[in-house]
């Protein structure tokens, strides 16, 4: 549900792209509202502290908005092509139980998932996999694309005769990118399992004992899920998986686990099955299948069907191979059409606090919301955690719980990523901040909002983060953070029948008016003209800011984690790819109002491919590892200056957003160790 607020903030921006009659109406409702100082007496600023911090202040002994608001590029109009979104119907009225399958599996979907009706997804592919198909499946995210497969799959293996029994190992083998879906996947197959117990589900996610998981695997598994990695790595060096009786290999986000780079480890997989097993039946999914896919698929499919939910209707009963006519829709995504999509221009020095004016709107000022916050790296999830969480969760003076912060990256511990997925699944607000580890498959119930802080690399993986909302037909919105420069990438997105509408900077800037906190000089008041209002909301931004510098400067080991958070997200720019670079381009970053982005006053000097001073043993590796490459001592990069070929060469090193393939990770490791 979104909060009166939120539709407020739609309305305004959905309805016109360029003028903003609308966002003066919101700003006429703030204006009217009684902005009381605290009782206290006060104005509500810490003003002895924002001297001593930096902020500049006036003659006058207020707050300059100069370092925050001035230098600024100019923010573009922006122009949303006209797109026919696609559009995929995710229910039909059929159900389950008009499907030749066991009653006590349609039992088990109605009594303990409460689930009866058939997804669009699941009425295609659920026959084509029961008459003994492969599949090559692609439907929108949150479309039930699980039970697409595994309703058959369990359907099947329930009616072998004699009856499966763990001796038989592996009859099933599911391959899915991260730790996180592997759990989930699991877990659905634990429920659709209940009236089946001679079946055993297991999985392989890492994080556990290699020696703890054999164990499992010796005792026998029969449904294996597994993320790639995890599984080559027993396949390897434990030999304890004997592959002669699997009949199903499912690939779920299939797209993704070519993208990671994994097809090594594919090609392991597929060629220890094909050395052993009998006839295999192979499904294929994705909410975004692309032509790319089609080379595993030439390699692991038998005459598949091609399912492609909002595409050309497909025969579900003749052979479509990945056709032409798939090809040329492959490239257009579907979205749910529920999700009602976002995009906010901002520049670089302004994010930080849109970011938090942003979540305490949402979360504080209207309603509970739940969101997600994607983040390029590790190191940015982990200081924008304990920055936010030190500085936004204060307890306010309405007495509602303080704002809860969680976080979920691929450089944390397994239990602590195993305690936070369970957090956030089952709390009703609150917010996480995370990585792309987070992007794919999750189906965290009722999250509100996607907002995706650092832009997606590609198309798709914006299909997929705003995916984590607005799913099996519920609503959710989500927001994209752009640069002035980095506009274009709404015509990228558009490419692909992606809409976005504009949200004001203004707008999310004036939700501060809601907390007397961040009060500016205290010359507003309910009758001031709009341009005062918006001098206001410049001071609160300020005042806000003071605060996230205050803390980021209050001591070395903060300092240093800002300036962590900065190098990896200078590293995470360098990898867009080809097409996308002159959108994302390193060189068109401004060290200074990047570094502001994360509570830095100033552009760190002397910063290089490792982190500024004090960098970590491994960064300084990977510094020299990179002063190796280029043939060159480190070159410092400096407050003013923007990034040269050769800043770029230097600070282009593999940024850590816990996604790395294993080979990426094996070749670090080893770099590092032939460094020592
Ligand atoms: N027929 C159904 N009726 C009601 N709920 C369903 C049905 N099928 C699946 N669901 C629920 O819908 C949610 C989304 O399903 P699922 O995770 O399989 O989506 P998906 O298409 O795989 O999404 P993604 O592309 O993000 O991986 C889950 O909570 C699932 O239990």
């Amino acid at each position: 549900m979104m909060s009166s607020s939120d539709e407020q903030l739609c309305r305004n921006s959905s309805s016109d792209m360029t003028s903003s009659p609308p966002s003066r109406k919101r700003k006429r409702q703030k204006a009217q509202q009684p902005w009381a100082p605290p009782s206290d007496g006060t104005d509500g600023t810490p003003k002895k502290k924002k001297k001593k911090d930096g902020a500049k202040e006036t003659g006058r002994g207020g707050i300059k908005t100069s370092s925050l608001f001035k230098h600024n590029p100019d923010i573009p109009d922006i122009h949303r092509p006209a797109i026919a979104q696609l559009k995929e119907k995710i229910f039909t009225s059929d159900s389950f139980s008009d499907l030749d399958l066991h009653p006590h599996l349609v039992a088990t979907l109605n009594k303990v998932m409460n689930i009866s009706t058939l997804t669009s997804v699941q009425k295609q592919t659920i026959p084509a996999l029961l008459a003994g198909r492969d599949a090559v499946v692609r439907s929108q995210t949150g479309s039930g694309k699980t039970l697409s497969y595994a309703v058959p799959l369990v359907q099947s293996l329930q009616s072998i005769q004699p009856k499966v029994s763990r001796s038989d190992g592996p009859l099933a083998l599911i391959i899915v990118p991260t730790r996180e879906l592997a759990q989930q996947t699991f877990q659905t197959f634990q429920k659709l399992l209940k009236p089946f117990t001679w079946i055993v589900p297991g999985v392989l996610m890492g994080g556990e004992k290699r020696k703890a998981e054999k164990a499992r695997i010796r005792k026998g598994i029969n449904i294996l899920v597994s993320t790639p990695g995890r599984l080559v790595d027993h396949i390897k060096n434990t030999l304890s998986i004997a592959f002669s009786a699997v009949r199903w290999l499912v690939l779920d986000e299939a797209d993704r686990t070519l993208d990671l780079g994994f097809e090594k480890d594919l090609t392991v997989i597929l060629n220890s099955l094909n050395s052993a097993g009998p006839a295999r039946q192979n499904v294929l999914l994705s909410a975004t299948l692309t032509n790319g896919v089609t080379r595993l698929a030439d390699v692991c499919l038998n005459d598949p069907v091609s399912i492609h939910v909002s595409g050309a209707p497909c025969s579900t009963t003749s052979a479509v191979t990945c056709d032409p006519e798939g090809a040329s829709q492959s490239e257009s995504f579907a979205v749910p059409e529920a999700l009602k999509q976002f995009v906010v221009v901002v520049p670089s020095k302004v994010r930080l606090v849109c970011l938090a004016a942003f979540i305490l709107d949402k979360c504080k000022f209207s309603q509970n919301d739940k969101l997600i916050v994607f983040i390029s790296s590790c190191e940015a999830v982990e200081f924008l955690h304990s920055l936010f969480t030190a500085v936004l969760s204060r307890p306010s003076a309405n007495h509602k719980p303080p704002l809860r912060f969680l976080r979920l990256h691929g450089n944390m511990k397994q239990e602590d990523r195993t305690e936070a997925f369970q957090q956030f699944s089952a709390s009703q607000s609150g917010v996480l901040l995370c990585t792309d580890v987070a992007a794919r498959g999750l189906d965290l119930p009722q999250v509100t909002w996607i907002i995706q802080y650092t832009p997606p690399t590609a198309a798709a993986e914006y299909v997929h983060r705003v995916g984590r909302t607005a799913r099996i037909g519920a609503r959710g919105s989500s927001l994209l953070f752009l640069t002035p420069a980095e506009t274009a990438f709404i015509t990228e997105l558009a490419n692909h029948n992606i809409s976005l509408s504009e949200m004001k900077l203004q707008d999310i800037l004036s939700s501060l008016m809601f907390d007397d906190v961040y009060k500016g000089r205290g010359k507003y008041h309910s009758k001031s003209s709009s341009k005062a209002l918006e001098q206001e909301v410049r001071e609160r931004a300020t005042v806000l800011q003071t605060e996230f510098e205050n803390f980021v400067h209050a001591d070395a080991r903060s300092l240093q984690a800002a300036k962590k958070a900065l190098q990896s997200f200078l590293r995470a720019y360098t990898t867009y790819p080809a097409h996308l670079k002159h959108i994302f381009h390193i060189r068109s970053l401004h060290l200074g109002h990047a570094a502001k982005s994360f509570g830095l006053r100033d552009a760190p000097q002397g910063l290089t491919a490792a982190a500024g001073p004090g960098a970590s043993g491994s960064h300084r590796k990977n510094q020299n590892q990179a002063r190796k490459q280029t043939g060159s001592p480190a070159k410092k990069l400096t407050g003013k200056k923007r990034f040269g070929q050769r800043e770029v060469r230097l600070i282009r090193s593999e940024f850590s957003s816990g996604l790395e393939s294993r080979d990426a990770k094996k070749k670090k490791k080893e770099e590092e160790e032939e460094e020592e």
